[in-house]
């Protein structure tokens, strides 16, 4: 039993079992009577002995009056006991509450007491009301956006029936909106939505209609605020909403990255208790011109050809990936051009340092408390960084920025395992060409428990910008002409044959599932504080507790731009 002070105490009935019930802030503990003296125990969190049990109160979904036959046990016989103690005890209060089962999956459990007074019943039902009150940072009114044809196109009924009976019992309002084409959402949110009405934005989709909410409410955020976020060294406002994922697309790797699995009633529960993780955001520019913001993967080369290979078999659902990834396999092109970036500095990890990021994650943490230091730079560490900078031409088979682990069923630990939510660096994992064996090993290693960084073909950094310059002889022929000349400085330093066998001028960068219409980018701004989730672990199961909103960055060069966004995720809010 936790130390706090009682709020209430009484002695109720829970199904046929007289049982003493106390509420204090935090836990709400109940315990059999007769047999406590020869066994009793409780947890922090949720717990059950033989005859002990104990809730946190921040778990707490909701509290509601029952019916007075609401008694599971008249079913189920011990039918004289039940009926004699609804005589004596007829007045019934249910608590819902979050239990958690295997692998990270919460469930909505019930339990009921039976008081012996109607008012006893009301006083329960208000004291633990007020308690839940007390937790801001649960929201009330959300605006939900619905895709109906993201992954197995199951978006409305997982909607309908696992999630909006969950935010009914936790009376939280929703207004739904069932997207009628691709950027529905995002220029709804640019422009109509009246967003002052809620208190976070919900997506029933995949990658993808998380991007659409992230670039809809960000733009949004911006126009208000009269900033201009093609500009790469804009300093953005963060958006004041926060934005849940509930799964339903193909991969889902945020939500399975940030909340450890893909299950939309563990999202909507982490949602309703109002968890929330701060997430990194960066921005894609060619030249002067902002193509996109990514929160997962950019990936050029294998993961782009498979992502431009699947769109045309879309109707396939999530098996278009295993069919495109095959061919795009057997293709085995690779492509020439110049990686530079900017290494992080110490003390944020490196990729292959097997730390991964989970709740109360020390390195995501350490960069919140130093104030973005990173990004508040003097002139000098300015010019000094420009001396940092690393270039690296070569023929590749994938070019991946992992900003976060991007784990998804297909590859539980993802592309970088150690990758952290918000640490305001992403993982550069450059796979030079090999041959299909040594890929296959590679691509193999995401599966198991093998390092897939531990090949001589396969480096890794832990990088806080970097560019992208195709090889140029094709960059010319195939770039748009229209487009503004790109910036100085931004050339390659490459020289060398124009094609291979296998290799092709161009792949394409998938940027969150999403084709970037340009091969030579650069990346920047990595800054955080979007998505809100728990990111359980079983051996750390504590609350996330990024609440803080954190000062943009930026003005760092010309070429950070510091995005910081307070969105929910994946199953948060
Ligand atoms: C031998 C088996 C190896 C399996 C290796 C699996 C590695 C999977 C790594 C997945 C990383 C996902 C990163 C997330 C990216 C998201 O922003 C994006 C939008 O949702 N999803 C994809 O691009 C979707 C990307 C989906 C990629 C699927 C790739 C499948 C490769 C299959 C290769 C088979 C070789 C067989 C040889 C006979
Ligand atoms: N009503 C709609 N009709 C057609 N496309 C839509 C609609 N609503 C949203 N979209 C687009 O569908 C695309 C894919 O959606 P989503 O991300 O939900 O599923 P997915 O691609 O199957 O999953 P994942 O991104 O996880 O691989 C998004 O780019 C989104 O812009
Ligand atoms: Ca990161």
């Amino acid at each position: 039993m936790d130390k706090q002070p009682r709020l209430l105490s009484s002695k109720l009935f829970q199904k046929h079992r007289q049982v003493e019930v106390v509420l204090s802030r935090s836990v709400l503990y109940w315990k059999e009577i007769e047999k406590s003296r020869k066994r009793s125990s409780c947890t922090s969190r949720e717990s059950e002995t033989a005859h002990s049990h104990a809730v946190q109160v921040c778990e707490i979904v909701a509290v509601h009056k029952s019916e007075e036959d609401d008694q599971g046990d008249t079913k189920r016989g011990r039918l004289k006991k039940a009926k004699q103690q609804s005589q004596l005890y007829p007045h019934t209060f249910t608590v819902s509450y979050v239990r958690r089962t295997r692998q990270h999956q919460w469930r909505c459990s019930d339990v009921s007491f039976h008081c012996a007074s109607q008012a006893l019943c009301q006083q329960w039902i208000q004291v633990i009301n007020e308690q839940l009150s007390l937790l801001t940072n649960r929201p009330k009114r959300l605006l939900v956006y619905i895709n109906p044809y993201g992954g197995k196109q199951q978006g409305k009924r997982i909607y309908e029936q696992k999630v909006a009976p969950l935010f009914r019992r936790a009376c939280i309002s929703a207004d739904v909106i069932v997207t009628e084409c691709a950027n529905h959402a995002r220029d709804h949110l640019k422009t109509e939505a009246n967003l002052d009405k809620y208190d976070g934005v919900v997506c029933v989709g995949g990658d993808g209609m998380f991007s659409e909410i992230v670039h809809g409410l960000v733009t949004r955020t911006q126009t208000d605020h009269g900033v201009d976020q093609s500009r790469a060294d804009a300093e953005l406002v963060p958006c004041s909403l926060r934005i849940g994922i509930i799964p339903a697309g193909s991969t889902d790797c945020i939500c399975f990255g940030t909340v450890g699995t893909n299950d939309p009633v563990t999202s909507a529960l982490h949602i309703i208790v109002g968890d929330s993780q701060p997430m990194d955001v960066c921005s894609v520019h060619h030249g002067d011109v902002f193509l996109r913001y990514s929160v997962s993967l950019l990936g050029y080369g294998f993961y782009g050809d498979v992502l431009t290979d699947s769109e045309r078999k879309r109707w396939l659902g999530p098996a278009r990936y295993d069919l495109s990834g095959v061919k795009t396999f057997l293709s085995h092109n690779y492509y020439e051009g110049t990686v530079s970036y900017l290494p992080t500095a110490d003390g944020l990890g490196n990729p292959r340092d097997k730390v991964q990021c989970r709740s109360g994650c020390h390195i995501c943490q350490h960069k919140h408390s130093s104030k973005d230091k990173q990004w508040e730079m003097s002139e000098e560490e300015e010019k000094s960084d420009k001396d940092r900078w690393s270039t690296i031409h070569g023929k590749f088979i994938a070019i991946n920025a992992a900003s976060m682990s991007c784990a998804c069923p297909r590859s539980p630990k993802g592309l970088s395992p150690s990758a952290h939510l918000a640490d305001g660096t992403t993982d550069l994992i450059l796979v030079r060409k090999c041959s299909r064996l040594d890929f296959f090993r590679h691509l193999l290693r995401h599966t198991n428990k093998d390092d897939q960084f531990d090949h001589s073909f396969v480096e890794v950094h832990r990088v806080r910008t970097f560019r992208f310059q195709p090889f140029q002889k094709q960059l010319v022929s195939r770039e748009d002409p229209s487009e503004p000349p790109k910036k100085k400085g931004f050339s390659p330093m490459c020289s060398g044959q124009t094609t291979c066998n296998y290799s092709k001028a161009h792949s394409s960068w998938s940027c969150d599932g999403e084709i970037l219409k340009h091969a030579a980018i650069q990346v920047s701004g990595y800054d955080v504080n979007m998505v809100k989730i728990e990111i359980p672990d079983k051996h750390h199961l504590t609350r996330s507790n990024h609440k803080e909103k954190l000062a943009v960055s930026s003005n760092i060069s010309q070429l950070l731009a510091g995005n910081s966004y307070s969105c929910y995720s994946g199953t948060t809010l």
